[in-house]
């Protein structure tokens, strides 16, 4: 496999104009090295792109249809009824976002969209793991659980991916992930029709936070990533994949080898959009540093160790603001 910094190198040269699709089939293949082809291809897409679709991953289309459903019905619900579970009233970050209430690009006046959001199922409440809120129709429980976990796995899996595609055991991200708490959200952006106000948009331009993310989209277009010429690429939404990104903290480990791309969402499709991404990240006692093979005399370490946990919380803070009791 060429070297991560050459491959650096190579990536400031070039700008992508699509971002490429890395077939999971043998992800988890007893031979190694058909693990490790995807790995490589994996390894061109960060560092090249930060995104990437993957097919072939494992995640059954009943469970994401289901989860999608039960999504639908409770956006559905009156706004009495969704702010009962807000999200301010939890101490971790858990429930129900209202339109206009988030917003990622500082330069916007908020992102139209509503959310609700969700971690493991867990009954202490320390730092960011804690119980989850639920909506009073326990159908929606049942419909969203299953799928968080599949997702969950399909993370691991691709956490052993990234490790293989950095240089380093496979097995390196597995006792840094034991309790993660990966925050997963279901997503609802309403069309955008007429005269759109740039300030207002689906979720304006921003990176995540966590490792990576992991997202499921409908078939409605919204998603567009900006390439190093300063072009939005549209994230076209293709038949059940996933759409994985780079996150922040990746970008710290790999002293911004893979990169964390900017992304936005505007919905001016005239029909209603759901989406769903996982932002998967180590857990809360992590120290982020620079890995030894994305560092050289001429590409010192960019950034300070961070505690995974301080960083994410610190961020979460800043987006929703302070916590209501
Ligand atoms: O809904 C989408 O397509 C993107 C969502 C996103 O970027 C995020 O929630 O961080
Ligand atoms: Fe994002």
């Amino acid at each position: 496999m060429s070297s991560l910094i050459s491959l650096a190198d190579e990536a400031k040269a070039t700008s992508f104009d699509q971002i490429p699709v890395v077939d999971l089939s043998n992800a988890n293949s007893p031979n190694l090295e058909a693990r490790r082809a995807i790995a490589q291809a994996i390894k061109e897409a960060c560092t090249k792109v930060g995104f990437f679709y993957v097919k072939n991953h494992g995640v059954s289309a009943s469970l994401v249809e289901t989860a999608f459903a039960a999504g639908k019905n409770f956006f559905d619900l009156p706004i009495d009824e969704k702010m009962k579970i807000d999200i301010r009233k939890s101490p971790n970050f858990k429930g129900y976002t209202a339109l206009l209430s988030e917003n990622a690009d500082p330069e916007n006046r908020g992102d139209l969209h509503e959310g609700f959001d969700m971690g493991p199922e867990s009954d202490e409440n320390i730092a960011m793991s804690g119980s989850n809120v639920w909506p009073a129709d326990p159908g929606f429980r049942e419909a969203v659980l299953p799928y968080y976990d599949a997702v969950l796995d399909l993370g691991r899996t691709l956490f052993r991916l990234f490790a293989l595609a950095l240089e380093l055991p496979e097995d390196f991200f597995a006792d840094k992930t034991t309790q993660s708490a990966a925050i997963m959200r279901l997503l609802h952006y309403p069309p955008q029709t007429g005269v759109v106000d740039d300030r207002v948009q689906g979720i304006g331009a921003h990176s995540d936070y966590e490792c990576f993310t992991i997202l499921r989209q409908d078939t409605v277009p919204a998603l567009q990533v900006l390439n190093n010429s300063g072009k939005w690429i549209d994230a076209t939404p293709m038949p059940d994949t996933f759409v994985v990104n780079v996150g922040d903290q990746l970008a710290r480990w790999t002293n911004d080898i893979f990169k964390s791309t900017v992304h936005r969402a505007i919905n001016r499709s005239g029909v209603t959009r759901y989406s769903s991404p996982l932002f998967f990240g180590t857990d809360y006692n992590v120290v982020v540093e620079a890995l030894p093979t994305c560092v050289s005399p001429e590409r010192p370490s960019k950034y300070e160790p961070v505690l995974a946990g301080d960083y994410v919380k610190a961020k979460l803070e800043e987006s929703y603001g302070h916590v209501e009791k």
